[in-house]
């Protein structure tokens, strides 16, 4: 018998789900997710809860060159609805039993405070053009990132062992797909997805204005993950990965959600290497950029719904299957006790 002291390494829990109440492999990707977060926690009996989501908003320059299908004003009026637990992110975490706030990283103009789930974080109100210029400066990176660190710490001390960040950013696709292609140094073609909903004719200025901003930003060395953040990153984006990096290295098990999210995940692992090992990425966003953030993470996505609406709701849909697989290897019973 392996002594309790020894880590938990692959073979291990291997050995744990082939020897469960099932024929070996019976369950199938649930087998893999229980082995992701075994190896994550270092157990063989992972819990998911207690956990939180976090959303973090704020707004993006960009969007002055006919990125988005929406205006600007839409990422203020969507954390409004937030605060009142009524988008899907919100009626989601509700029902999964989830803890949930949202966090004013950069909206353009503040709203009105809002009870103790809404924190109004931001120095900088939006970005800059990144088309043109740096989005954000050195100071309004290490103050974003600052956020994202302090309420993974917060989560983390109330004792939350699962959690989820989300975003709220109209233009933030524009920015993620930037990320994800200075990053990923892959074929432009797969960058550039629809994001909220736009035409073919705004795919086309989309597709221009990522190509100009890599282009533009492109010399950068990749090890100055800062910098290349600086350029074509968002307040929102930035708040994500110190958050992700944070939680990874108090020992959170951090689920991921999508395009945005995934962006912020590379900068994470960017600046603090081996924040990915801490990850599950919860979906497959529709968008064709996120497969090669993700397969830049090693990160094989639990769902594929289809889905594309950010916020961390692709997260949230697969937190159910984090559950049952967590249940699957801590509880059932063995092979050993069939009486045959
Ligand atoms: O997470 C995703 O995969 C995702 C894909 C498409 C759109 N979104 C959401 O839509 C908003 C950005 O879309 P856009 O077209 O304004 O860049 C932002 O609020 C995101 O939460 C999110
Ligand atoms: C309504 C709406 C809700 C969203 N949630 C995340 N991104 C969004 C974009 C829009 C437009």
């Amino acid at each position: 018998m392996p002594n309790s002291c020894q880590s938990i390494d692959t073979a291990r829990v291997q050995a744990r789900l082939d020897n469960l109440c099932k024929p070996p492999g019976s369950l199938g990707q649930l087998e893999a997710v229980a082995q992701r977060l075994c190896l994550i926690q270092q157990t063989l009996a992972p819990q998911t809860r207690p956990r939180q989501v976090t959303v973090f908003a704020a707004d993006h320059g960009v969007t002055a060159e006919g990125v988005t299908a929406w205006p600007s004003a839409v990422t203020a009026a969507v954390v409004r609805v937030m605060q009142t637990g009524r988008t899907a992110s919100g009626v989601f975490a509700q029902s999964l039993g989830c803890d949930y706030e949202v966090v004013d990283v950069g909206l353009l103009r503040p709203l009105p405070p809002c009870g103790d789930t809404y924190i109004d974080a931001a120095e900088r109100r939006g970005s800059g053009n990144l088309l043109h210029e740096a989005a954000l400066d050195v100071a309004d990176f290490d103050h974003a990132w600052q956020v994202g660190v302090q309420r993974a710490a917060m989560a983390c001390e109330a004792g939350k062992r699962l959690l989820i960040g989300g975003e709220m950013g109209i233009g933030n696709t524009t920015s993620a797909s930037c990320l994800i292609g200075l990053f990923c140094k892959c074929d432009r073609n797969l960058l550039v997805g629809r994001g909220a909903g736009i035409d073919d004719e705004q795919l086309e200025r989309k597709r221009a204005v990522v190509d100009a901003a890599i282009r533009r930003t492109e010399t950068l060395k990749l090890s100055d993950a800062k910098r290349i953040a600086c350029q074509v990153g968002g307040l929102e984006i930035v708040a994500l990965a110190g958050f992700f990096a944070e939680g990874a290295k108090r020992g959170a098990t951090v689920l991921v959600d999508g395009l945005i999210a995934t962006s912020a995940a590379l900068v994470a692992d960017a600046i603090v290497p081996e924040t990915s090992k801490s990850m599950i990425a919860g979906h497959r966003s529709t968008e064709p950029g996120h497969v090669v953030a993700l397969a830049k993470l090693g990160l094989t996505p639990v769902l594929d719904l289809q889905m594309r609406l950010g916020e961390a709701t692709g997260a949230l849909a697969a937190l159910p299957m984090l559950d049952l697989a967590a249940a699957m290897i801590r509880d059932m019973g063995t092979l050993d006790e069939l009486a045959w």
